[in-house]
């Protein structure tokens, strides 16, 4: 694991969160650092107040001019400090905004290898991250080091030999803070990937939650979750460990330190080389002088706290993305082609040459075995990902050229598993077409014969669904992401699998719906059951990756060896 490095990327990766907000930072250190040196001047007011009661004066002035910079002070402080509240918030919202406009656009190859939950977690936890350590970090080691310079020269303004003894502590701090920044921040990185892997069990469990439970594997799954937890506590007592040594190292040199001073300061009062006002005054900023330093310290720690949830945060902004402009409108019927398309996912080679052609409207079917690449098809048609070679074909034009928002704006697309989102019923048919018109939903919640369910509904559309759609049957998601699929109008509309839950019933209606919309639209359907598909205008067979066959049900019978086998087994023909 790297540590971030100063001026390395975990570093930069920071900086360029922090750099739109430099000038209200800038304003939040200088009105702290006015504080600040409000501050400074209360020994020297305190002094005043000593000598002049030692005089046997009253002391009235020099008492109400250290009230005075007390309070100045203390509001100075709160304000500089909400200032940067303010810039931190400020950074955490640019830094949401734009992964909230990245990750719903990775690409899907991205996101096939990427685990959701960590995705999540650099979203939440390491932009929350961002907020706690990033201007407040800035703030300190910048106030603090100004501050300590300053407190420094008041010192030895008052007595450079107390001053010298004084040095060389804030010298060993430095040191040792530059030693142990580094282990902090990759402890930190370290945690922050451990949540990450946290989330990505929950997610994993969550996703196929009566699986887990059907296969009672609740205890394999909680101690995915256990051991992420573990690891997230022991990277964190590492990155705490290193923090307490730092602050403890710091604390104890500082009281040396002071003991120090109270020794020489005091031989040097009994030979009359210093009064003890100066004394009083050197230790007053002594005392100041730790915290400042303790701030300095606390700051680099947080520094590279930041750092490391800002290179994660990098990190999932440089996962590709797809340029996904403009809007798209419905059309009208398309045209499909694919022309010698060859295929792989990664090193898993999936279609080789596929060619074929379906003109602009009826009714296409898919069938072969399965893994024989059916599925791939519609994804390459969505553009979901790209052939190694040989194009694939719309009206003409190569999907490649059609921006994505006009291409799939033309398309209405029903995965293999029907997903429904969380969210109401309307939420869900409208995802893609918010504002549509009544009517139209009205039209296709008919169709889908989704009607009668919806005046069951306690809240008719406007009753919600579940964690995806778990509130509903199968055949009725199914007719859900059908229903969706037709609101849009679509010139092409790919079916996978659309029907394989329905009963008889809603099946032979669903298939007459299908068949009428195949009067306006392209229809793409992939079947495993050649049943629902007998009376497509077409069918393409494939096979391993292979168009093996195009024709009607009766032409392949008579002339595929393959589709005949299915029909034989599938429809019991002779
Ligand atoms: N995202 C993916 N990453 C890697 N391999 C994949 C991916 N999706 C599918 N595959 C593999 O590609 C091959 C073709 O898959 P595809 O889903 O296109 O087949 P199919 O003909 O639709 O199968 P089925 O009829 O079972 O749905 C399969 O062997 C599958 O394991």
């Amino acid at each position: 694991m790297r540590a971030p490095a100063p001026g390395g990327p975990a570093h930069r990766a920071l900086l360029r969160h922090l750099r739109p907000q430099r000038g209200r930072m800038a304003a939040g250190v200088a009105v702290g650092l006015a504080g600040g040196v409000l501050g400074l001047a209360q020994p020297l007011a305190a002094r005043r107040m000593v000598d002049d009661l030692g005089r046997g004066h009253a002391a009235i002035g020099p008492v109400l001019l250290l009230s005075l910079l007390v309070v100045a002070g203390a509001v100075l402080a709160g304000l500089g400090y909400y200032v940067l509240q303010c810039s931190a918030e400020a950074v955490v919202r640019a830094a949401r905004g734009r992964l909230a406009h990245r990750l719903p656009r990775l690409r899907v190859p991205v996101v096939d290898t990427t685990e959701p939950g960590d995705l999540i977690a650099r979203l939440t936890s390491d932009t929350t991250l961002l907020r706690q350590a990033a201007p407040l970090a800035v703030s300190a080691a910048v106030n603090g080091t100004l501050m300590t310079v300053a407190t420094v020269v008041m010192m030895g303004v008052l007595d450079p030999v107390l001053l010298c003894a004084t040095l060389g502590v804030v010298a060993f701090v430095g040191v040792l803070v530059a030693l142990v920044a580094p282990a902090i921040g990759r402890a930190t990185r370290d945690t922050q990937e451990a949540v990450g892997r946290l989330g990505a069990s929950l997610e994993r469990a969550l996703g196929a939650f009566r699986t887990v439970k059907a296969s009672g594997a609740e205890r394999r799954e909680t101690e995915a979750l256990e051991r992420a937890a573990e690891e997230a506590r022991r990277t964190g007592v590492r990155a705490a460990a290193w923090e307490s040594v730092s602050a403890t190292a710091t604390a104890v040199v500082l009281q040396i330190c002071f003991l120090v001073v109270l020794g020489v300061g005091g031989a040097r009062v009994a030979s009359g080389a210093i009064g003890v006002s100066t004394l009083v005054a050197f230790l007053l900023y002594l005392f100041a002088l730790a915290p400042r330093v303790g701030q300095v310290v606390e700051g680099v720690g947080q520094f590279q706290v930041a750092s490391a949830a800002a290179l994660r945060i990098a990190d999932a902004e440089r996962l590709e993305v797809e340029r996904v402009e403009g809007a798209g409108e419905p059309g009208p019927p398309v045209a499909v082609a694919f022309r010698e398309v060859s295929f792989a996912y990664g090193a898993r080679p999936v279609h080789r040459a596929v060619s074929f052609a379906v003109p602009a409207r009826g009714l296409t079917a898919f069938v072969g075995p399965s893994g024989a690449g059916k599925t791939t098809l519609l994804s390459l048609i969505e553009r979901f990902y790209e052939p190694g070679s040989g194009c694939v074909l719309l009206d003409g034009e190569d999907v490649r050229h059609w921006p994505l928002a006009r291409l799939r704006a033309r398309i209405g697309y029903v995965e293999q598993d029907a997903p429904v989102l969380a969210g109401t019923l309307r939420d869900n048919l409208t995802l893609g077409t918010a504002g549509c018109p009544d009517a139209d939903i009205a039209r296709v919640l008919r169709l889908t014969r989704l009607d009668e369910v919806v005046a069951r509904l306690p809240r008719g559309l406007d009753t919600a669904v579940g964690h995806r759609g778990s509130r509903l049957s199968g055949g009725e998601r199914q007719r859900v992401a059908i229903a969706r699929a037709l609101l849009r109008r679509p010139g092409l509309l790919l079916l996978d699998e659309a029907t394989s839950q329905l009963d008889a019933a809603n099946e032979a209606a669903l298939r007459a719906t299908i068949a009428a919309a195949a009067r306006d639209t392209t229809v793409l359907v992939v079947a495993h059951r050649l049943s629902t598909v007998t009376s497509a205008d077409r069918i393409v067979v494939m096979e391993a990756g292979r168009v093996r066959a195009v024709g009607s049900h009766g032409e392949l019978l008579a002339r595929d060896g393959l589709y005949a086998s299915l029909a034989r087994t599938q429809l019991l023909t002779s």
